[in-house]
């Protein structure tokens, strides 16, 4: 018998498929992508480099690989150039070597930050957070459209700049920091021309090179101070603070240096921190409270559920109460579903020549899961396209780790999961009950909820939603 081969390509000429990609930008990638799965079947390649990418559209072989065999697809590949930097050369979670230095950073994290008695700790910052949120919608009147997503951003960054940087940020502080992590997320896509040929396109380039660079020297001026500050919290007081994520980076050694993180490692690491948990948790809380616009049987049913948990007169939904609201959790998993922001998991990469779905998969191709796609497989999901939480009320409930099978990835599988899928739904949770139980949200005559999609760093609304919170 023959060797396995790589996946189908539909490039004749694999070059012409890539400069047409490169044209259409991301969400041209997307739709052309989905017209070869559609064609040539679940698992893909294209030459884009010396590295075939593969893309993988199948929850069954993304469970194959991330689960069955996932110490093999455990892999990132090596950073493009502007990525080298903004990673410290690696030296942080998402784009970590598969190996001690990785594993000691995310154990770090999950074990010290992450963990459930740790993220208990914060919940004053939520509170703190809510009253900041109903007072900017009570401020609007419940005439006047609200552009929610906004408000959505500043809450998750205070949220994660609180929990970085310790509890005693004030709001002044929270927006300098939002700031300069957002203007490097939003211009990372334009940046991503400079990663292609990199010779040659930091000479053509050459002011946008300088332009990365000073961005990154921002960021450096206003987090490097917050770092500082606190190594002289840690050093003085010693006990009367809660643990922020920043503290537990000043004594962390890496297993094969044997040295310490230096400054600019810190602050790669705080950076990844920020900006892992906020675009990615307000674009699904603005996905699901537009789809809660769109269809108000939804939305009064949840309202029901959450009266009925937690009573007429309840001025905050507690935390704990959450756990107590099966369609609350539903209308979560829903938006995960039909609006993963993530519409694929970072790259993957394997740590030998192995085998996916009868294909070969080279040790130096890079892997790529479609989650969107996975999501919305109408050989597995009834209706894909319909916003309907009733899917998840049923006996068998849905594994959304994927470690028994995978419907869904919206936080991807396997060893490298996102190691935020517990913050992320308490804090999904949190919110939507709690503003639904404030206000009833009300769609604007003449700015109807439009679903259409735009990759910008996460897949938001093209036409970001404006909506009416009417008191209750
Ligand atoms: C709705 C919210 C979120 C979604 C949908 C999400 C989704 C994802 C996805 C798809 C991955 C890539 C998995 C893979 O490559 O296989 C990932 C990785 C990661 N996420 Fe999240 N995430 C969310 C929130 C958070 C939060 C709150 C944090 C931290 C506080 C976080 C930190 C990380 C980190 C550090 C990684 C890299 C893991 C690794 O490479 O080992 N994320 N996330």
């Amino acid at each position: 018998s023959s060797l396995p081969q790589l996946p189908p390509d539909p490039n004749f000429l694999p070059f012409l498929g890539t400069l047409r990609w490169l044209r259409q930008g991301f969400t041209g990638l997307n739709i052309y992508l989905r017209s070869v799965h559609h064609r040539l079947g679940p698992i893909i390649s294209l030459r884009v480099s010396s590295r075939p990418a593969i893309f993988v559209a199948n929850g069954s072989l993304a469970h194959q690989a991330l689960v069955l065999n996932g110490a093999v697809f455990a892999d990132r590949p090596p950073a493009a150039p502007t990525s080298k930097i903004t990673s410290s050369n690696q030296h942080v979670i998402t784009s970590g070597i598969y190996g001690a230095t990785w594993r000691t950073l995310r154990r770090n994290l999950t074990s010290e930050i992450l963990q459930p008695s740790r993220v208990r700790s914060y919940s004053h910052a939520r509170r703190w957070v809510l009253e900041i949120l109903s007072d900017r919608f009570r401020k609007h009147g419940s005439e006047e459209p609200i552009v929610v997503v906004d408000h959505f951003h500043y809450a998750m960054f205070a949220l994660l700049a609180l929990m970085c940087f310790g509890d005693k940020l004030d709001e002044e502080q929270i927006k300098e920091v939002g700031y300069v992590q957002r203007r490097m997320l939003l211009n990372f896509s334009r940046f991503n021309i400079l990663n292609l040929f990199p010779k040659l396109t930091k000479l053509i380039y050459k002011s946008k090179w300088e332009e990365f660079l000073q961005i990154r020297r921002e960021q450096e001026d206003v987090l490097l101070p917050l770092i500082r500050a606190r190594r002289k919290i840690v050093q003085e007081e010693n006990k009367d603070y809660v643990q922020s994520y920043v503290d537990t980076l000043l004594d962390l050694e890496l297993p094969d240096e044997k040295r310490k993180l230096n400054e600019n490692e810190i602050i790669s690491l705080c950076s990844e921190f920020l900006n892992g948990g906020t675009d990615t948790t307000a674009t699904t809380l603005q996905w699901i409270m537009a789809n809660l616009v769109k269809n108000p049987e939804i939305q009064e049913r949840l309202y029901q559920e959450i009266k009925g948990v937690a009573g007429e007169e309840a001025k905050e939904i507690e935390e704990e109460e959450a756990h107590k609201m099966p369609y609350l959790k539903a209308v979560v998993l829903e938006g995960l579903r039909r609006h993963p922001p993530g519409h694929m998991v970072l790259p993957h990469s394997v740590t030998e020549d192995t085998v996916l779905g009868g294909y070969k998969i080279p040790k130096k191709g890079t892997v790529n899961f479609m989650v969107a796609e996975i999501g919305r497989d109408p050989a597995v999901w009834d209706e894909p396209m319909a916003f309907k939480p009733e899917r998840f009320m049923g006996e068998e409930s849905v594994d959304i780790t994927g470690s028994r099978g995978i419907k869904m990835m919206p936080f991807g599988a396997g060893r490298r999961i996102c190691p935020g899928i517990g913050l992320a739904m308490l804090h999904l949770e949190y919110y939507v009950a709690n503003m639904v139980r404030e206000f009833e949200w009300k769609e604007v005559k003449g700015c109807e909820v439009d679903l259409a999609e735009k990759v910008e760093f996460t897949v938001v609304m093209k036409h970001p939603l404006k909506a009416r919170a009417v008191p209750r």
